[in-house]
């Protein structure tokens, strides 16, 4: 096994030696992150270049699949949440090799990949292709991606790789948005894109290194959870995207197990876990004056991070009313409380719903970064993926993912 460096007991110091924390990041995750309304800028322009037109040559289609794996594939939970429910085309996200048996020649896919190399989105633009499916790839330039959809004719969108895929979320989110835009499935206009991107960039200001923990949101939402078990709740469809991904920062980049998930649906079974051994009876049993640098008396506690969405207005065409989704909010911070169990609330801002949701990713983006930090971490490097994937690797003579060779 690859040696793994760091400290299991959170060094809170750490978070206020800028130079110390620039040296735990020699791959630049910070600075990565910190581009990502560099990003939004940067996509729009060159989706606008890409000949997204095209697809909007044939209509309306049948349904829209997001075909991608990771980061990439969350772009397509993206589309789904700004497209919202009424939403007149399904848009469904496919994270695994090649696209759903039934998808045919009325049917859009849009393969993502940042690397342009995921043997899932390249196998979903192979069966598009093949299938008579419309198309359009977004990735890295110069990739096999590319080369499959120029083989399709199809518009491709490229996004630079500068970074790990999971800090050009908003890189490749942007093209996927402009392709459902042209297909008539959510309106997001420029003046979204740019408010979306001042917003990203206020909040990487607002988060930034050399900011210190008691006026930093991000290094103190990660001082807050270091030692314990994360749970992620959002309030509603968006803010459940952004709980989750929150859970895949805090697990790559910070190496943190976390619960993550729909509210409406955790207050039907997962709540219970406020009441477990990590919860209320961890808080109950719990020794306030014990040394909190005695290992021996280090109890592992859950603390709770509530994603507070509110809706763009009370009217908003949701099934369910937004005043359902802020009393259920409310009742399982007012649970916490009782129970003793911490617990933060993030809430979202801004004047669409692409904006909200920006506005709930971007501070816990960096807030998984510092928490890396804290316990001594590179929060680029991940030895376990590349572990696995070199233990994964088909042996030789073994089949390929359908239409790969
Ligand atoms: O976007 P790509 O390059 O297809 O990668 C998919 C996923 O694989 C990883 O690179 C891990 O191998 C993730 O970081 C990423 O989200």
């Amino acid at each position: 096994m690859a040696a793994v460096e760091g400290h299991r007991v959170p060094q809170e110091a750490l978070l206020d030696d800028e130079q110390a924390m620039l040296d735990k990041d020699p791959g630049g995750m910070l600075r990565a992150t910190a581009s990502s309304g560099a990003q939004v800028r940067e996509s729009a322009a060159l989706a606008a270049e890409a000949n997204l037109g095209l697809l909007s040559d044939d209509g309306r289609p049948r349904a829209v699949v997001v075909a991608g794996i990771g980061t990439a594939g969350l772009t397509g939970s993206i589309l789904a949440t700004v497209a919202g429910p009424r939403c007149p085309v399904p848009v469904i996200g496919h994270r695994s090799a090649g696209v759903p048996g039934w998808v045919g020649a009325a049917d859009v896919v849009i393969a993502v990949s940042a690397s342009g190399r995921s043997p899932e989105a390249l196998a979903a633009a192979d069966a598009a292709a093949r299938r008579g499916a419309r198309l359009v790839a977004i990735g890295n330039p110069d990739s096999e991606l590319q080369a499959m959809a120029e083989r399709a004719r199809a518009p491709f969108v490229p996004v630079p790789r500068r970074a790990p895929a999971r800090a050009s979320l908003w890189g490749l989110a942007v093209p996927v948005l402009l392709a459902g835009r042209h297909l008539g499935l959510v309106k997001v206009n420029e003046a979204d894109l740019a408010e979306t991107a001042s917003r990203l960039d206020a909040d990487a200001e607002r988060c930034r290194p050399a900011a210190e923990s008691f006026v930093n949101p991000a290094k103190s939402l990660a001082l807050g959870l270091a030692g314990s078990i994360p749970i992620v709740w959002g309030s509603s469809p968006l803010a459940t995207v952004a709980a989750r991904r929150f859970a895949d920062t805090l697990a790559a980049n910070a190496r943190y197990p976390v619960m993550a998930g729909a509210l409406g649906e955790a207050g039907r079974g997962r709540v219970g876990l406020l009441d477990g051994p990590f919860g209320g009876l961890a808080e109950s049993s719990r020794d306030i004056f014990a040394d909190p640098d005695d290992e021996a008396d280090i109890t592992t506690r859950l603390r709770l991070v509530v994603m507070r969405d509110g809706g763009l207005n009370p009217e908003d065409e949701a099934d369910e009313p937004v005043a359902v989704e802020e009393r259920r909010a409310d009742a399982v911070v007012a649970l916490a409380e009782r129970r003793g169990v911490r617990c933060d609330v993030v809430v979202a801002e801004g004047g669409s719903s692409l904006e909200r949701l920006a506005s709930l990713v971007a501070m816990p983006d960096f807030a998984s970064i510092y928490l890396a930090m804290a316990h001594g971490l590179d929060p680029m490097a991940v030895p376990a993926i590349d572990e696995m994937k070199e233990l994964s690797q088909p042996l030789p003579g073994q089949p390929l993912p359908e239409g790969l060779s």
